[in-house]
């Protein structure tokens, strides 16, 4: 049970990466100022959460199952609060989906936007009117760059992280007038399961639908490119879990954080040109006329940001 002045967080998808970090950076606070609800849908997968926590576990780190996806489970998760108070909520689960649109079934994209989109409103929707009640409460959502700019050939994730931009987007100004603040976290490429679950996924696939031509662009031209991007600019857990501390004790929270200086300036060209020419023009020409010194550029930019240079160039801290 939380202590008077220990502020309640709440976590989605606490099994593995960013999720998992979170809580365990946010349970191990030197002042203990938070008592964490870390949740998953499947708690034979606490393991890895409960090593990381150490003797944490069991004092300001609590496990409770929840399946964002489920009303249900949802709402029991919720329940199972004490007096439903939760002071911090923090939307971080999520899946990712990769390939030619051809190849994907409509079933496979509403699983993406069932947890990226309706999971974090059916979690809003049940959280929200205990924290207008109380005219108190902190919503962080765990967006991506890609919640801010499309790109391609992950046309199905992007768009389920637009829905969610669009809709905190909106909710931000009617939640200022109850003092809750609203604030997005958006990281660019991470190391996690979630890189290496698309990469597994895309090896089974077999591309039904989709031509000799999309599926080359895919394979030869995307992936090796995505793959430099990860190896370049790639950010751990540990860097995301940092941030998104830094914003829930800020005093004055932005709505948008983004977590990766040396990505700024690929989600500035769509606001330095509002008819997207910009952007569009950009990054075709990154991926198929400069494919190769995109692998040169990503190469020098690994080198720069290696551990020794790296605290100098960014700083979660
Ligand atoms: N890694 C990256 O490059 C980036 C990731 N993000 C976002 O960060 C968030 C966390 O992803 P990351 O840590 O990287 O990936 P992981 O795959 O490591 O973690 C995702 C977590 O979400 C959980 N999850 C999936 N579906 C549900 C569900 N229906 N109910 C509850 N939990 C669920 C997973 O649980 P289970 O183990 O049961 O599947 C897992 O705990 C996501 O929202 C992702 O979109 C944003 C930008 C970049
Ligand atoms: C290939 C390619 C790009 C790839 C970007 C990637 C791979 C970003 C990954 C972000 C992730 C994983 C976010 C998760 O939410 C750019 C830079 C747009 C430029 C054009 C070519």
């Amino acid at each position: 049970m939380a202590n008077s002045g220990q502020k309640v967080v709440l976590i989605t998808g606490c099994s593995s990466g960013i999720g998992l970090r979170i809580a365990v950076t946010l349970a191990k606070d030197e002042k203990k100022r938070y008592h964490v609800i870390a949740t998953m849908r499947d708690l034979k997968k606490k393991d890895k959460l409960v090593e990381a926590a150490g003797d944490t576990y069991g004092k300001t780190l609590v496990l409770l199952p929840l399946d964002v996806c489920s009303d249900e489970s949802v709402k029991q998760c919720i329940n199972n609060v004490k007096d439903r108070h939760i002071d911090i909520l923090i939307n971080n689960a999520g899946v990712g989906l990769l390939g030619p649109v051809e190849s994907i079934s409509i079933e496979e994209m509403k699983r993406v936007f069932e947890t990226n989109f309706f999971g974090v409103v059916r979690m809003i929707k049940e959280v929200m009117p205990d924290m207008k009640k109380r005219r108190s409460g902190h919503i962080v959502v765990m967006s991506s760059v890609m919640g801010l700019q499309g790109v391609v050939f992950n046309d199905v994730y992007t768009a389920s992280k637009f829905a969610m931009e669009g809709f905190c987007e909106s909710m931000a100004v009617q939640l200022m007038k109850f003092n809750i603040r609203l604030s997005m976290i958006e990281p660019g490429p991470v190391h996690t399961e979630f890189e290496t679950k698309m990469m597994e996924d895309v090896a089974k696939m077999e591309y039904p639908g989709a031509d000799a031509d999309t599926v080359r662009y895919f394979k030869d031209v995307y992936l090796p490119s995505s793959i430099d991007i990860f190896e370049a600019m790639g950010q751990t857990p540990e860097d995301i879990a940092k941030c998104t501390k830094k914003v829930i004790e800020s005093s004055s929270p932005r709505f948008r954080n983004l977590t990766n200086n040396l990505y700024t300036p690929i989600v500035a060209l769509k606001y330095a040109d509002e008819t997207g020419g910009l952007s569009v023009n950009t990054f075709y020409n990154l991926l198929f006329n400069f494919g190769p010194l995109m692998h040169i550029t990503m190469s020098i930019l690994k080198c720069l940001t290696c551990s020794c240079l790296r605290r100098r160039t960014i700083s979660p801290n």
